[in-house]
């Protein structure tokens, strides 16, 4: 890690000083060696000096000393001196060996036992000794002339020595000899010797001297500069120690010290800098023991926080554990609170609810110290409350987390923060938890550190938080996928309106219990019911009370079967009964028990319904062992009590078996009954009573087969309606009718209404309206020569939907009626609605006129409320005069029967047309 050093590094004049310090080393260094060098130049000079003094010394001495040795021989006679003489000569000649050191007096190498004190050395003539010791060449002259005169007294001194030697005692030879040696010749040869040597003496004296005193001076001069550069060395060493003091700021021991005490890592007291010491290593030291200081301390903080953030991702891993593992949110809420004290190092941790209508905060799940201090608490969130503001309240206001960093310097009502001083917390966070995009709860935890919520672990809670609300999120889908899954299992079970078993798992059941029976020999019945006209009043009370009917006949019904039976509900208004065990006797017994529970008036709302309903018995194994047989043959015989007149029970019979199988194959037959051209339409005139002519037909379907012959449309037309096919059987009536009445137009006959029946089925269908024009348009024919009849049921059954229809139907121009009237039970208020404009008398109602008060009352009764709504009236089934009569006394406008004319073939009506009046 790079530390901040606020000052520059060490200032460039001690490197310079430094540098300084090693140039004047170095030139001391020279002036020493230069002072060396000179001091031994002088040396040399000396000993060159007495070299030559010495060499001219032993050249003015060995001739004294040969004059010595010479007289001695002469005056002594003694031999050794003539031997001493001789010696001398061979030394200074180079013949004999030099003696170590000898520069001298001979006498010194001489000793009076004839013992040598020196050893020989090397035999060097004097002369080569005088060449090389560097005289000067007129110096090496004189000396060179005064060894020749030396030589010539040697002669001298030769012959003086043989004179002696020849003459031994004799006084004349000793005396000639000693004149010889004595005489002004001798001395003036001897002074010859002396003055060069002289000459040389002084000269040499001379120049020695001066060349000793030249090297003096400048060996004075190399001393000077060596003293000169040394005292610079030593004051540049001094200005560098003061630089290095300074760049220190203090000893080098102190420093060496406080450097080894770094180097321990001991960074607990900077050294003490002095002012003058601000910008040295010492100041450096110590802000770097500072930098060490702070980064030791920002280590340890971020060593704690990353140990905190370890812990805190151990909850989170926990936490994330904790929403796999989890079953149902409050083992995740405890989970996630434990995590989060045990492992997050939160003191106190926990989740609360709110209750959206009061605002209120409810703990859910809670972990660590004063847990007592939430189940002692009023949390809420309501900011008019006192207990409204702490965190939680914070969270909920902003909808983001809240982080309250120190409590000390936080503004808080005073009630929590008398609680948190209490126990201890510094620092405080809630984030809200989510259902669906609202607050749901609250996700808290305190801390007993200031500023514990650093960003890291503020991040880390919101993940956590997030997480939850994911896990929350994940519960609720479960939740729903379950009861999804409970309702689809319900679903597949149960009828949604009555709650009763549905058709499933009445085949199951009714599975089981066939199969029980099979085994044990037991009989079973199947019992069917049906409401009797629970469509009248679904249509007239609405679907609301329909409905509610059914779920409470559903809970009589319930109550009445016995354990191990079952009562299912197949649709609509139709249940199914399995009775276990149950004979003809048991079964019918039954029925009756349920038809009494029936008969009791229902309370549906404000209405009490009084209902009946048809019962259809089969029973196993008489008429068949399984489902769908026993269904079936069930269905047949309440089918026969419906056809009978509802309201009763009935067991199955053969016959209704030969009656089901007759539908069955009309059915199946009918279905290929157009294409196989076995269809034909009749027309029945309808007459008007004022002046009896035909004022219009009705169309009235025939349906002719090889197999079966005619076929009644009475019939037919149900089972047609049964199937469906009345739509495809209807819209082909409809449009022969048409093309019918379109044809006797282009006949030229008078105008008349082609009126045609509509099924329930066909007045239902929306498409109708416009089928009706496109024949119409087709055909050519124009809409007021059209009448659609009604039955009164058909437009009881939907008075509103039949009011639409109408409304439809009449905007395009089309007639309407309804057929069988009397027969339902209209409404007055719905008929004022209905755009019809012919009321059609039933013809149960006109057959017994002449005979029946009751029936002409009704008649009556009929024709004035049909008059009062502006309705016409025709009455259908006339086959007397006498009814002719009544219904003419009764201003009824037209009629239709018998008694005119049987339903004919276009042709043949065609010639009714053409003979004009009837009666
Ligand atoms: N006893 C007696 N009967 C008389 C007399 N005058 C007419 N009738 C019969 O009364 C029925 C009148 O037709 P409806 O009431 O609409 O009753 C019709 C009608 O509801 C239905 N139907 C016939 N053709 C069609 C059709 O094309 N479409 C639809 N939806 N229903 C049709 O079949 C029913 C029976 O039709 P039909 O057998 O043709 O029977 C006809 C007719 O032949 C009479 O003086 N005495």
């Amino acid at each position: 890690m790079k530390l901040p050093v606020s000052r520059q590094p060490a200032p460039r004049q001690f490197v310079n000083i430094l540098w300084a310090c090693f140039g004047a080393l170095f030139v001391v260094t020279i002036a020493f060696l230069l002072y060396v060098w000179t001091e031994k130049r002088i040396d040399h000079a000396n000993q060159q000096r007495y070299a030559s003094r010495t060499l001219i010394e032993e050249l003015r001495q060995s001739s004294d000393d040969l004059t010595r040795m010479a007289r001695s021989y002469v005056v002594t006679g003694d031999p050794q001196y003539r031997r001493h003489y001789q010696e001398i000569i061979d030394i200074r000649d180079g013949r004999a060996p030099r003696p170590q050191g000898y520069d001298n007096v001979y006498w010194d190498l001489v000793v009076e036992s004839g013992r040598r004190p020196r050893q020989p050395g090397a035999a060097v003539p004097l002369m080569d000794l005088l060449r090389e010791a560097g005289f000067t060449a007129a110096e090496l002259r004189l000396l060179t002339r005064a060894k020749d005169e030396s030589d010539r007294l040697t002669g001298i001194e030769n012959k003086a020595l043989a004179m002696r030697d020849f003459g031994g005692d004799d006084p004349d030879a000793l005396a000639a000899a000693r004149a010889m040696l004595f005489d002004a010749s001798y001395h003036r040869a001897k002074a010859a010797i002396m003055l060069p040597i002289a000459q040389v003496t002084e000269s040499v004296e001379h120049r020695t001297l001066r060349a000793v005193q030249n090297t003096a001076l400048q060996a004075n001069g190399a001393r000077l500069g060596f003293i000169l550069f040394a005292l610079v060395l030593v004051a540049l060493l001094w200005r560098a120690k003061r630089r290095l003091d300074a760049t220190l700021g203090c000893s080098v021991d102190q420093l060496q010290q406080e450097i080894r005490r770094l180097g321990r890592g001991d960074i607990t007291e900077p050294p003490p800098v002095p002012d003058h010491a601000r910008d040295s290593v010492l100041a450096w030291l110590a802000e770097t023991r500072h930098n060490l200081v702070r980064v030791d301390q920002e280590r340890t903080d971020a060593l704690a926080r990353a140990r905190r953030l370890g812990k805190l991702y151990a909850a989170l891993s926990q936490c994330n554990q904790a929403i796999v593992r989890s079953r149902d949110e409050q083992e995740l809420f405890d989970s996630v609170c434990d995590a989060v004290v045990s492992h997050g190092g939160m003191s106190l941790a926990w989740i609360g609810l709110i209750d959206p209508a009061s605002l209120r905060v409810t703990p859910v799940a809670g972990a660590g110290d004063h847990i007592d201090y939430l189940n002692a608490q009023h949390i809420s969130v309501d900011p008019a409350l006192p207990e409204g503001r702490g965190p939680v309240a914070a969270a909920y206001r902003d909808d983001a987390p809240f982080w309250c960093q120190d409590f000390g310097q936080t503004p808080q009502s005073p009630q929590w923060r008398k609680h948190f001083e209490r126990c201890g917390w510094r620092a405080a966070m809630s984030i809200p938890l989510h259902r669906d995009g609202a607050i749901t709860g609250f996700f808290s935890a305190y801390s007993t550190a200031t500023g514990a919520f650093d960003p890291e672990v503020q991040s880390l809670f919101i993940e956590m938080a997030s997480d939850i609300d994911y896990a929350l999120k994940n519960f609720d889908r479960e939740r729903q996928r379950e009861q999804t899954d409970q309702r689809i299992q319900y679903l597949a079970h149960f009828d949604t309106l009555t709650g009763l078993p549905n058709r499933a798992q009445l085949q199951e059941h009714t599975l089981q219990s066939l199969e029980r029976a099979r085994i044990h020999r037991t009989p079973l019945a199947l019992m069917m019911l049906d409401l009797d006209h629970f469509k009248d009043i679904n249509d007239s009370l609405g679907h609301s009370v329909g409905d509610g009917l059914l779920c409470e006949l559903a809970k009589r019904l319930g109550h009445a079967i016995r354990e191990g039976d079952m009562v299912a509900r197949l649709g609509g208004d139709e249940f199914i009964f399995v009775l276990q065990g149950a004979g003809a006797q048991e079964a019918t017994d039954a029925a009756r028990r349920v038809m009494e529970l029936i008969a009791q008036p229902f309370r549906v709302g404000i209405h009490d319904l009084k209902v009946t309903a048809s019962i259809g018995i089969a029973l196993c194994p008489d008429d068949g062992d399984d489902m769908e047989n026993l269904l079936q043959r069930a269905d047949a015989a309440m089918y026969q009590v419906k056809r009978a007149g509802r309201h009763d029970y009935r067991l199955f019979t053969a016959a209704m078996h030969l009656r089901a199988a007759r539908h069955l194959q009309l059915v199946n037959l009918l279905r290929y009954a157009i294409e196989r051209d076995q269809l034909r339409v009749v027309y029945q005139p309808q007459v008007s009573l004022l002046d009896q002519r035909i004022v219009g037909a009705e169309a009235l379907l025939r349906w002719s087969t090889p197999e079966l012959g005619d076929i009644s449309p009475v019939e037919f037309i149900p089972a047609a309606e049964d199937s469906g096919l009345i739509l495809q059987i209807g819209a082909w009536v409809l449009r022969q009718a048409v093309r019918q009445a379109r044809a006797w137009l282009d006949a030229g006959l008078a105008p008349l209404v082609m009126a045609v029946n509509l099924s329930a089925t066909q007045f239902r269908n929306t498409d109708l309206p416009e089928l009706v024009s496109q024949i119409l348009f087709e055909e050519g024919l124009p809409p007021e020569y059209l009448e659609l009849e009604l039955t009164e049921g058909v437009a009881l059954h939907d008075p509103q939907g039949a009011i639409t229809m109408m409304n439809h139907l009449h905007e395009r121009g089309i007639r309407m009626s309804i057929d069988d009237f009397g027969t339902g039970y209209s409404s007055l208020s719905h008929l004022k609605k209905f755009k019809v404009y012919k009321l059609k008398i039933d013809k149960s109602f006109v057959r017994d006129i002449s005979t029946d008060a009751e029936d002409k009352a009704i008649v009556s009764a009929i024709i004035n409320m049909a008059r009062s709504l502006g309705l016409k009236t025709i009455a259908e089934g006339v086959e007397t005069a006498e009814q002719l009569a009544f219904l003419q006394q009764q201003h009824c406008d037209e009629m239709q029967g018998y008694y005119f004319s049987k339903p004919v073939a276009p042709l043949e009506f065609q010639g009714l047309l053409e003979g004009g009046k009837l009666l």
